[in-house]
């Protein structure tokens, strides 16, 4: 495996990879902090600014059209709105792991990040170098018998985008319709989980998952890591491990 392929190894190229803010982190119960002056948060979305569904060697992901405040996140414990540019997701090789955040030592089947950018920066690559730059709201998958409908939207793209590199039209796509009936929240700041691991992040983490069958997580680890005329890789376990939260806050 090259040297960036494992995350005790990321260092070496992105040393901030060690540092003091990353993600994602072990979420405890016992050790958050209420916040009172914590506000709700809002999505609004416009469906027509889905573009296209892909396989980049890592995950699969949505992206949208980010060129003007179309689709927004804002309040919870954002200073503004934050535009969304693109969901993905994060799986395991099988049922009983896959999540990048923990919570009370529970992992989860998966998480969908739907990432968003502070527009006061001139473009997202200056944004991912600020500390308010990103917002990140996760949502956790959750096993079930009575799998989300709005999943399937997502998963009967797969067989299109099987290897990396294949990319796929996704448009008319309001991505809210994943959102759990609660909208209750731990946030805290971090950093991206895959390198370069810039530490712009303001997470979101929703404490109701969502819930997906096991056919549906099945059919997230049919995807493959390498492009189309390459030995089969199976894309599974793009999780990072949890990282130290040292003197960070966790706030409900
Ligand atoms: N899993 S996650 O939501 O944390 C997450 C992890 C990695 C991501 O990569 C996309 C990316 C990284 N950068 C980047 C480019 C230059 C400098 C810094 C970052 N641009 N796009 C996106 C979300
Ligand atoms: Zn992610």
């Amino acid at each position: 495996m090259s040297v960036c392929a494992r995350p005790d190894q990321w260092h070496k190229n992105y040393p901030i990879a060690k540092g003091r803010h990353q993600s994602p982190i072990e979420i405890n119960n016992k050790e958050v902090h209420y916040d009172r002056s914590l506000l709700p948060w809002f999505a609004s979305y416009d469906p027509c600014a889905a573009k296209t569904i892909l396989n980049n060697g890592k995950t699969c992901r949505v992206v949208f059209d980010d060129s003007f405040d179309r689709s927004v996140l804002r309040g919870g414990p954002l200073p503004g709105v934050y535009r969304l540019r693109q969901l993905h997701f994060h799986w395991g090789s099988s049922d009983d792991h896959g999540s990048e955040h923990v919570v009370n030592g529970v992992r989860y089947a998966g998480e969908l990040h739907l990432l968003h950018w502070n527009p006061k920066y001139s473009n997202y690559l200056d944004a991912v170098r600020r500390t308010d730059g990103i917002a990140v709201l996760a949502i956790f998958l959750q096993v079930g018998k009575t799998p989300k409908p709005e999943m399937k939207r997502i998963l009967e793209e797969i067989n299109a985008i099987k290897t990396k590199g294949k990319e796929a039209p996704f448009p008319n796509f309001d991505p809210s319709v994943l959102f759990p009936k609660s909208h209750d929240y731990w946030t805290y700041h971090g950093s991206f989980t895959t390198p370069p691991c810039e530490e712009c992040i303001t997470w979101i983490v929703l404490r109701e998952p969502i819930i997906v069958s096991s056919d549906q997580m099945a059919k997230l680890r049919s995807l493959s890591k390498n492009a189309e005329n390459e030995p089969d890789l199976p894309l599974v376990d793009n999780w990072r491990p949890t990282q130290p939260r040292y003197f960070r806050m966790v706030f409900v």
